[in-house]
């Protein structure tokens, strides 16, 4: 059952059928795409399939016929229908029978696990191609998305899942896949890093440049994704599994997201010439045998060139063994970039159903574990409400010595009872540095813990 025709182009065009002819005169069938969700990232697939039909098809080899786009709500197929100039018969609300109706390929883009999941092994199961964005689904199941691609021979791409446009994932799967990976360092969640940007920059509020950044299409569902660190995880997992040949889910990796990031934090950074951000970063142990995972926000120094990226962009740095370090950048978030990453995908795999053969599948020979965060290696900015007494400052070198974490620098604001060190170490060991603080927090002398931040690159004192 076909939903109709293939799609005009906004001119009202047919596309270019040429590129249909093969030697011969033997004619292409369409390559027949269903789309799973039509928000924001499934209205610009649809937008970008008509505008670019005529280039996609001789791109392809064969036209991309779009069979059916289905939708949550019937109540708002007229107004979708209507929004992007096609046929309210292309919509759909059964979701379950789309993906049985012989696509070639299926493009998910409808987020979250279920039934996203169910979904997709469906579609595989009927023979379809996969290309997706989910990137909760890539890091909570993907080897059981891999093996029903295996099974049923058919592609997985999900390019758009991590640095929505950034080309990052084939770049990792493809590109430098002869080569040794020993470090992911990067901002991948746009939400994240345009609020932490409006805070530095005009001082903005946590909520309200929250609420821009959904209104601007580039939060999650649930936006506690973005700020909590879930969706960087997410993102982090999958770079990881890349990166590192061994299979790395959301729970493996360390998360901690930006909503502990206060205004005075975002001063301290100013202070010192940083910013904060929200990093990304997965790593070889040095003797090769486990990697580390994790999330969280980190002081950077102004001089770093991840401390420019602004807004909603993204920026990964891939360090390898012959490669040196590649880095990617790019708009991370929104639909039309998303689209952009799907797009790619859809092509690539609609090229071997035309042609025949498949994409890399998952690789996961090398199963290195995951390391406790524990035992990660890092430099730490801490903010401490003290007593302005004498021997204050000893005592408070005292506890982070016992611990054997070596101060680089410290720093004394305020008099009396307003008094605030910060306090910047050199590099020590994640679980010194949690026994350090739980000291501290003993102590008369500390009124209160009030900020403790890893920090990457060297940080002006
Ligand atoms: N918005 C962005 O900047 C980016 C989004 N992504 C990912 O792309 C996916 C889609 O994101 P958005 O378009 O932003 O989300 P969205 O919430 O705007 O769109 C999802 C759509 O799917 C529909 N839907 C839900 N269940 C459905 C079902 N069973 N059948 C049919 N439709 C259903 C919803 O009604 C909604 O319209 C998510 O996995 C997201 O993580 C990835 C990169 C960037
Ligand atoms: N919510 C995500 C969208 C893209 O992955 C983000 O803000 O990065
Ligand atoms: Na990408």
């Amino acid at each position: 059952m076909s939903a109709g025709p293939v799609l005009a182009g906004p001119d009202g065009r047919i596309p270019d059928m040429s590129a249909q002819r093969r030697k011969g005169g033997e004619v292409m069938a369409p390559i027949r795409v269903g789309l799973l969700g039509c928000g924001v990232v499934g209205t610009e697939v649809v937008r970008q399939l008509q505008t670019q039909a005529d280039d996609l098809t001789q791109r392809v080899g064969a036209p991309l016929e779009l069979v059916g786009i289905a939708v949550r709500r019937a109540k708002r197929i007229p107004e979708k229908a209507a929004e992007l100039g096609v046929p309210e018969s292309l919509f759909t609300t059964d979701s379950a029978e789309l993906v049985t109706r012989g696509c070639d390929v299926v493009v998910e883009v409808i987020g979250g696990i279920e039934p996203a999941r169910s979904l997709i092994l469906s579609a595989m199961e009927h023979g379809a191609s996969v290309v997706s964005a989910n990137k909760a689904l890539l890091a909570e199941d993907g080897a059981t998305l891999y093996a029903a691609a295996e099974k049923h021979g058919v592609d997985l791409y999900y390019e758009a899942a991590v640095a929505g446009a950034i080309p990052l994932l084939r770049p990792l799967r493809e590109s430098m896949v002869g080569d040794q990976v020993h470090r992911v360092l990067g901002i991948v969640n746009g939400t994240t890093n345009f609020i932490l940007s409006r805070m530095h920059e005009t001082g903005a509020g946590f909520t309200e440049a929250l609420e821009e950044a959904s209104a601007l299409g580039y939060a999650e569902a649930d936006p506690s994704a973005d700020v909590e660190g879930f969706d960087a995880a997410a993102k982090a997992a999958i770079l990881a599994s890349l990166a590192f040949h061994s299979r790395v889910t959301a729970a493996d990796v360390y998360r901690e997201g930006i909503t502990e990031v206060s205004a005075a934090d975002v001063a301290s950074a100013r202070d010192m010439n940083s910013v904060i951000k929200l990093l990304a970063i997965c790593e070889l142990s040095p003797d090769g045998s486990t990697i580390g995972v994790r999330v969280h926000p980190a002081m950077i120094p102004r001089s770093h060139p991840l401390a420019g990226v602004g807004d909603a962009f993204n920026a990964v740095f891939v360090e390898a063994e012959a490669a040196g370090q590649v880095m990617f950048y790019g708009r991370g978030a929104g639909g039309g970039p998303t689209a952009s990453a799907v797009l790619g995908d859809l092509v690539a795999v609609a090229r071997h159903k035309v042609v025949g053969g498949r994409g890399p599948g998952e690789s996961a020979y090398a199963q290195l574990a995951v390391r406790p965060m524990g035992e990660t290696i890092t430099r730490y900015y801490i903010c401490l409400d003290v007593a302005e007494k004498p021997g204050v400052l000893a005592q408070v070198a005292a506890a982070f010595a016992e611990h054997g974490v070596s101060i680089q620098t410290v720093r004394q604001h305020g008099h009396a009872d307003d008094a605030t060190l910060v306090v910047v170490t050199h590099r020590a060991p994640d679980s010194a540095l949690a026994a350090t603080v739980a000291h501290l927090r003993t102590m008369d002398a500390v009124r209160a813990v009030a900020s403790v931040m890893r920090v990457e690159g060297d940080l002006e004192s």
